[in-house]
């Protein structure tokens, strides 16, 4: 049964924060270059290595502002309430917690998270990107609950891939969030839900600042 990130037990896990720098993915992760805690950087780096030859990660975004978590709360929270009218308050923040994280849990505010997908680099050393069923970022109405990482009626290109991602990203120590295939993250509090640890290792990074890697 899939723990969503507006579930209290993810809110309840105590955050005993590290202290890690962000770093910044270089290039070979994609023209983002995204900032990510420095030891979730190391595990990406591991991830990548265990998948075949030929193929590479994109990470399309990492670190985010407070504010701009807020904002995409706020522009998917009205399709929310729009699409389910007779929703009342608690349900639309449990159906909006499906695409997007309640600000006090987020792990992309703590630099926790990934938004990723795979590259073909066999070709184009920057890489074509292949097949993962829909495009990152469609939510559950769009893709029509595809987003889903083990969501029936993708095609078989599509399932493979997600299966590859997930058994590179998992061995290196990622977790992914169920309602959707690109995200993924180590250190916050839902990893620490899923994986059993003490404590998050990551909150919110706010003004930290930023070294380069
Ligand atoms: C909005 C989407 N790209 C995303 O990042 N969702 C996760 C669950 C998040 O907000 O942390």
């Amino acid at each position: 049964m899939t723990i969503l990130l507006s579930d209290p037990r993810v809110a309840a896990v105590p955050v005993r924060e590290c202290g890690e720098p962000l770093v910044t993915l270089d290039a070979s992760f994609g023209p983002a270059r995204a900032r990510v805690r420095s030891g979730l950087a190391l595990r990406l780096l591991t991830a990548r290595q265990l998948l075949p030859a030929g193929v590479g990660l994109r990470v399309v975004e990492g670190h985010r502002t407070l504010r701009d978590q807020e904002a995409i709360i706020a522009s998917y929270s009205a399709q929310v309430r729009a699409a389910h009218p007779d929703a009342d308050e608690t349900e639309v923040r449990r159906l909006t917690s499906r695409f997007v994280a309640p600000v006090e849990v987020a792990p992309h505010v703590a630099g926790a998270a990934v938004d990723l997908t795979l590259v073909d680099v066999s070709t184009d050393g920057s890489g074509t990107p292949l097949d993962l069923g829909t495009a990152i970022d469609e939510t559950p109405e769009q893709s029509q609950g595809r987003c889903s990482t083990d969501a029936p009626g993708i095609g078989p290109d599509a399932r493979r891939h997600r299966d590859l991602m997930a058994d590179a990203l998992g061995t290196a120590g990622l977790v992914n969030y169920p309602t959707e295939w690109w995200h993924w993250s180590y250190g916050d509090r839902y990893w620490a839900l899923l994986t059993g640890a003490d404590a998050a290792l990551y909150g919110p990074v706010e003004r930290r600042t930023a070294v380069a890697a």
